[in-house]
């Protein structure tokens, strides 16, 4: 029978989804949407189920119970057509250790359903001149870069990284950025997953912060960073008693109402004649939620 893919806005859907290793859930009913042409961040503490949860929707990993699609397939039972419009990067990659970075790279080629360049990759993720190196002999950022290559071998619909840029010096990890932001003009979608907030702060239409076995929050970042407290602080000349039911000299407020606070705080300073230093206001950072999130479990 041919399987024709069904056209949906959303590229990957998870409803509901419970993985269990034996004894021990993994993932507890995580509800996932990542959209057409977004890149999508997977964030969270080790062990939360990120790896586990990609590798149910990349069709690696039975699922004990909930729905899956992806691309309009489910990966459970449909891995076959989804393997030539999908794109994996895993956290360890298997190459064939006696072959060369091009070999491997030639060989991938042949056995894709997609067309590319191993000389267009070889320079995309600066690995032409360990072009002839046997992969056993690449250092760890080296084979993290010819997993890239091979996942991202001719532009998939969907590519799916987990943990791209770990072990990545500065200038590897710029060029993976570049290589993550060129997939999404060309219209792919990204789900990765990452450990750095930056990461997700730099290429993601939005995120989800993963939380043993389940989702904490999710949504674009303006949207997680307007659900948590933004602060200000300044510190006062020595003397000065702050206002009511603010510690002084060095003052730093949470607030659900940035606006409002900080016009009282600095109204208050004015008729007081009080010349602040080090005055600073700032939304909750991506940071903030994370740890936020660790100390409420
Ligand atoms: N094959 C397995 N058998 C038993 N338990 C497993 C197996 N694989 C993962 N686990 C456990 O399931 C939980 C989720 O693991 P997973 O690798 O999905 O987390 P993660 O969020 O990707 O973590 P990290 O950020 O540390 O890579 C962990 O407690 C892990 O020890």
């Amino acid at each position: 029978m041919t399987q024709t893919a069904i056209r949906t806005e959303t590229a990957v859907t998870v409803r509901d989804l419970h993985v269990r290793y034996g004894d021990f859930e993994a993932v507890r009913g995580v509800d996932l949407e990542v959209r057409r042409g977004e890149v999508f961040a997977l964030l969270g503490t080790n062990g939360a189920g990120k790896t586990t949860t990609l590798e149910v929707i990349e069709g690696f990993r039975r699922r004990s119970s909930g729905t899956v699609s992806v691309l309009g397939f489910d990966p459970g039972t449909q891995r076959g057509p989804l393997r030539d419009r999908m794109g994996i990067q895993l956290q360890e990659g298997g190459f064939v250790e006696e072959m060369t970075v091009s070999e491997t790279l030639d060989l991938w080629g042949q056995l894709s359903a997609r067309d590319d360049r191993t000389g267009r990759l070889l320079d995309r993720f600066d690995l032409a001149h360990r072009k002839d190196v046997r992969v056993s002999a690449l250092s760890g950022g080296e084979k993290r870069r010819l997993d890239l290559a091979t996942a991202v071998w001719g532009s998939p619909d969907l590519v799916i990284l987990d943990e791209p840029t770990t072990g990545l010096d500065p200038g590897a990890r710029r060029r993976t950025w570049d290589a993550i932001q060129e997939l999404q003009e060309a219209g792919r979608t990204v789900l990765l997953t990452t450990h750095y907030l930056e990461e997700a702060e730099a290429l993601a239409d939005r995120v989800a912060i993963m939380h043993e076995g389940r989702l904490a929050v999710s949504g674009t970042l303006s949207e997680i960073l307007a659900s948590r407290p933004a602060g200000f602080s300044a510190t006062l000349p020595p003397g000065v008693t702050p206002p009511p039911g603010v510690d002084g000299p060095h003052v730093q407020i949470h607030t659900d109402d940035l606006q409002r606070d900080l016009t009282a705080f600095l109204t208050w300073a004015a008729a007081h004649d009080v010349e602040l230093t080090d005055l600073r206001a700032a939304p909750a950072s991506l940071a903030d939620i994370y740890h936020a999130i660790r100390e409420e479990s």
